[in-house]
């Protein structure tokens, strides 16, 4: 530990040297490490920018107007109602993103980005949603000294007080979820088969989108939402809209407050510890140990701070949960660690496609709870 602060030390005085950085640059290879360094420091310089232009595009709807072809700036411009000459610094800068692509002297097309972009329609939805987080955000020291009037947590209100939960306010927040969650349900279920499993509880489950994916890859499965009654009553929905009410059901309680119905021997918790604080996190764990039978699964997909996989996706999350008032990112060791003391053992990290949306991780009960 010594030598190694003493190494960091001498590294960071180095680092922080202008006579160092400007003889650096002499070297070729020191030059394109100096060069790499010094654009990772521009790009976290110039996100907030990079995110804003990536907001106006989507405001402007400027990925779908161009998803049928190329259109000059001028045709751009009297379609989203905006002065041809501020238009074009946008598209310009967008270009730069490679969210949109020049195309001949004044005509715009898709970028390989912004082409993407269309394929996850979840980015739309949760640009859209950001707008709440860039304004918490536009102040960070005021954000970090008092969150009580954020604007997010204004917005998660419901999530967390349950007695105010309203029909339109679930709904409405189930859907930006439910915009991402088949991507999620997808990977978590090529990492994790339910092949031989009997009943699948997914706690938190939201508008059902897992439960139903799960139900419809494997025939022989039961599944059960437990979610907050505004929200279970959309899972319910969706299983009869999808002809799934057979095997799928949905029962609305609080986490937190209920038992966790028994019988299950799946239980998943997809999304949800990393929005909550330790002891509730604690509770809701030592709950599922409870209801689980001893030949039972549990089953976790969340993104996870601290890790190779997805660098970056932690300190997101850290600003995103602290201005939602509750819950933070965790490493898989604190996750490991505080399965293991909720009775769990054999936790395992099963990766992910997309580990910056969830890596997938399951535990078994402990002989002795
Ligand atoms: C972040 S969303 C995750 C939804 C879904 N699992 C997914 O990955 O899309 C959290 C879910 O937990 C539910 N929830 C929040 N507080 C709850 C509570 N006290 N009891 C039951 N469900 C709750 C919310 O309604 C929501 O569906």
């Amino acid at each position: 530990m010594l030598l190694k602060n003493w190494l960091l030390t001498r590294r960071d005085r180095l680092l922080g040297s202008p006579v160092f950085h400007q003889s650096v640059l002499r070297f070729p290879l020191f030059r394109w490490i100096a060069r790499r360094r010094a654009r990772e420091l521009f790009d976290i310089t110039a996100g907030f920018v990079y995110s804003q232009v990536l907001a106006a595009c989507v405001e402007l709807d400027l990925f779908e107007r161009l998803a049928e072809g190329p259109r000059t700036s001028a045709q751009l411009a009297a379609a989203c109602d905006l002065p041809v000459d501020g238009l074009e610094r946008l598209l310009r800068a967008a270009a730069e993103l490679r969210l949109l692509q020049r195309w001949g002297a004044d005509s715009w097309r898709l970028g390989d980005l912004g082409a993407a972009s269309r394929g996850s329609p979840g980015i739309a939805a949760m640009v859209r949603h950001h707008h709440l987080l860039y304004s918490d955000l536009a102040e960070p020291l005021s954000l970090l000294r008092d969150r009580s009037q954020s604007a997010l947590s204004q917005y998660w209100a419901y999530a967390s007080r349950p007695g105010l939960s309203e029909a339109e306010n679930a709904q409405r927040y189930s859907e930006l979820m439910a915009q991402s969650q088949s991507f999620v349900a997808d990977d978590v279920l090529a990492h994790c088969s339910l092949e031989g499993r009997r009943e699948l509880l997914d706690v938190g489950g939201g508008s059902g989108v897992f439960a139903a994916e799960a139900l419809r890859r494997f025939a022989g499965l039961r599944a059960r939402v437990f979610d907050l009654p505004d929200v279970a009553v959309l899972a319910d929905e969706r299983f009869a809209q999808e002809g799934l009410e057979e095997r799928g059901s949905a029962l609305g309680g609080d986490m937190f407050l209920d038992a966790l119905p028994r019988g299950a021997d799946v239980i998943s918790l997809i999304r949800i510890l990393h929005d909550h604080d330790d002891d509730r996190v604690m509770g809701l764990l030592k709950a599922a140990r409870r209801a689980m039978e001893p030949d039972g699964l549990l089953l976790i997909a969340e993104p996870l701070s601290e890790t190779a996989a997805a660098p970056g996706v932690g300190a997101y999350f850290h600003l995103y949960l602290w201005a939602m008032g509750s819950g933070q990112p965790r490493s898989l060791a604190r996750i490991r660690e505080m399965l293991e003391a909720a009775g769990f053992a054999d936790v395992r990290e099963r990766g992910s496609y997309q580990p910056l949306l969830v890596r997938v991780l399951t535990a078994r009960p402990a002989a002795t709870p």
